[in-house]
């Protein structure tokens, strides 16, 4: 009797894959696959925790130990890295997210007949898994579920899907309904009851012509050391408070103490705003009321962070402008940072931080930067979808 093909690594996706190559649903290193295709458990397995896992789209790998789940995380971006035959000098262990730490997701609901479903898409499909636990949520925000559910019964139409986004802010629970109805007092006076009812910080709904904030007491703020910014609905956070203090430690040691820095991609300023402080720093971000937002703040503020509203897509940063920074922070959407990496390339900068949260088009745009002259010194893995195959990273580039 043989022991059966021991399963290597888990996949992008999620599978185990045996040395042979091939992907195994459900398995994890260490185990073995027997002649009928059983999975024999090896010692990287664990149970569970969530009775949703497996149905639900928000968690792929909860069957897997936590040091091999770090580990996943790691290789991922190793393996990236390795496929694009780009060197580089150390690649960290992986930094997770704890459980119950999400205080940004984006779910979805159906109402049919009488009764309403919210939770995240089941993998795979748009059918909704109706959730009554969450081991990601953070409890401030899976608290709101059950309330959103009965609220829903106001104000959702039948049969339409209905987005449901949540936020923590610094003054409580950001909730955006987008695909609701409310027409008519009851409608109204449901939606301020239940602002009310949980302390929101904002309630905003699109009825299906734009954004409509039905409640706000004050201006909701997220703070950054000691600056507060006043950001848009459902503004661009980093996922988790450990994913961000990650990315944002490893962009500060990538930076040194550069007296002047580019932020680009800055949203409403997670890097700009937190690395501010005893030099000069330049933001480019391309949504209109992100960049309102953190020049708001860096003004009230008294900081010296200058803001350009700017398609770096279209209109990246050229050589000569870049030759004023010391140092580069990157961090730009799955689609990566091609057009600003070549002139990169072209420009002196010493040192670029590179934050991203897309293995496959970092790999890429590395490979461009250390064709024109960087090092990748190291990459810091982090795993701020706790449980997802998503992954992320900040690496440092210098020449
Ligand atoms: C991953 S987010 C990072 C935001 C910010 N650095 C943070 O950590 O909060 C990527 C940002 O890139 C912006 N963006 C996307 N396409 C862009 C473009 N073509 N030009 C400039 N900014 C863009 C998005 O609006 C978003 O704010």
């Amino acid at each position: 009797m043989t022991d059966g093909d021991l399963i290597e690594r888990i996949a992008a996706r999620g599978d185990g894959v045996t040395a042979d190559g091939r992907h195994v649903a459900g398995g994890v290193p260490g185990d073995r696959v027997a002649a009928d295709g059983a999975l024999i458990p090896g010692p990287n397995r664990a149970e569970p925790i969530c009775r949703h896992f497996g149905k639900c789209g928000g968690c792929q790998l909860q069957h897997v130990a936590e040091v091999a789940l770090a580990d996943f995380v790691r290789d991922r971006v190793a393996g990236a890295l390795a496929g694009q035959e780009v060197a580089c000098g150390e690649v960290r262990p992986a930094l997770l997210s704890p459980p119950q730490s999400r205080r940004r997701a984006a779910l979805s609901a159906l109402r049919a007949g009488k009764q309403i479903t919210v939770g995240f898409n089941a993998a795979q499909s748009n059918q909704i898994v109706d959730m009554r636990e969450c081991p990601l949520l953070a409890p401030d925000l899976f608290a709101l579920i059950g309330p959103i559910r009965d609220l829903l019964g106001t104000i959702a139409p039948q049969r339409r899907p209905v987005k449901v986004k949540l936020q923590m802010l610094d003054q409580g629970a950001e909730v955006v309904l987008e695909g609701v109805r409310a027409e008519g007092l009851d409608a109204v006076m449901a939606l301020q009851d239940f602002a009310g009812a949980h302390s929101l910080a904002r309630l905003a709904i699109d009825q299906g012509d734009g954004l409509e904030t039905i409640w706000q007491p004050e201006p909701p703020t997220v703070r950054f050391g000691d600056i507060a910014v006043e950001v848009p609905p459902f503004a661009f956070l980093q996922a988790t408070a450990a994913g961000q203090a990650a990315l944002v430690d490893a962009a500060r040691e990538a930076i040194g103490d550069a007296p002047a820095v580019a932020d680009l991609f800055a949203g409403v300023g997670t890097f700009a705003l937190s690395v501010q402080a005893g030099r000069k720093v330049y933001a480019a971000e391309g949504a209109r009321d992100a960049i309102a937002a953190l020049t708001g703040a860096a003004n009230r503020a008294r900081t010296l962070v200058a803001t350009e509203h700017r398609d770096l897509f279209r209109r990246p940063l050229v050589p000569a402008e870049l030759g004023r920074f010391g140092a580069v922070i990157l961090d730009p959407p799955r689609a990566g940072a091609e057009e600003q990496v070549k002139q990169l390339t072209a420009s002196a900068v010493p040192a670029i931080a590179y934050v991203s949260c897309n293995p496959a088009s970092f790999a890429r745009d590395a490979k461009l930067l250390v064709a024109g002259g960087y090092r990748l010194d190291w990459v810091r893995p982090v795993g701020q979808f706790r449980w997802s195959t998503h992954v992320e990273l900040a690496g440092r580039f210098s020449r």
